[in-house]
């Protein structure tokens, strides 16, 4: 079951570390519990090419150790090379139904959702799970929505009470209560995990809120 497996859903990449290794960071956040680890390397400044191919590789050999699932942000081609064991795609990076004929039914198919409406799509396109979000302002994605708040999620987890959903956008172990409360199966993190100076405190804060 997927949603056993998104309660604490870690999304990384070398622009959301500022000096430290990524390695290092995600090696630590699995140590320390994460349950999922999304991909996410995007920006400016990313990897490309070799280098690209290389860091995702290495990520998923250190999930594979700590058997947390693999997914990879956006790049239909990297998960398929990879055999990735999802991929998570946005309102802005094609067609779901036609994606999910491309990666089969084994893949885990998660889709980004900011209101109801795209929520019903992207089940009936085919997706495992859905984002939902921003639940509160980001500094993590400069080309986010405008936050949505717990609304959206109490209204999910009325429209779809079994179907597995992840939370995300400016959440912290602080303000985290209500979301979880709301209803959804995981929280989706990057910042308040990859810029904690105390990543065990604030991964166990976050496992407390289950
Ligand atoms: C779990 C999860 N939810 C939402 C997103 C955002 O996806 P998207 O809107 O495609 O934006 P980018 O992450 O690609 O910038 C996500 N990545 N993960
Ligand atoms: C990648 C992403 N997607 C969002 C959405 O609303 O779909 S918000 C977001 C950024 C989440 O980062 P942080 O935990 O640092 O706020
Ligand atoms: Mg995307």
């Amino acid at each position: 079951m997927i949603s056993d497996k998104l309660n604490i859903y870690f999304i990384m990449g070398t622009a959301d570390v500022g000096d430290e290794d990524p390695l290092v960071v995600l090696e630590e956040a699995l140590r320390c519990g994460i349950t999922c680890f999304q991909f996410r390397e995007k920006g400016k400044k990313s990897l490309q090419g070799k280098a690209y191919a290389a860091f995702a590789k290495n990520c998923q050999e250190l999930c594979r150790r700590y058997h947390v699932p693999f997914i990879v942000n956006d790049d239909v081609d990297l998960a398929v090379a990879l055999q990735a064991d999802g991929l998570h795609i946005g309102q802005k990076d094609g067609d779901a139904a036609t994606i999910r004929k491309k990666i089969g039914d084994k893949m885990i198919l998660g889709v980004s959702t900011h209101s109801l409406q795209q929520l019903t799509t992207a089940i009936k396109a085919g997706a495992d799970y859905v984002g939902i979000g921003p639940v509160y302002a980001t500094q993590s994605k400069a080309d986010a929505e405008q936050p949505v708040g717990i609304r959206l999620l109490h209204q999910a987890a009325t429209a779809y009470p079994d179907f597995p959903k992840v939370a995300i956008g400016g959440l912290t172990p602080a303000n985290s209560s209500a979301v979880v409360a709301a209803g959804v199966s995981g929280i989706a993190v990057i910042s308040a995990i990859s810029r904690s100076q105390n990543r065990q405190q604030t991964i166990q804060q976050f496992r407390n809120l289950f």
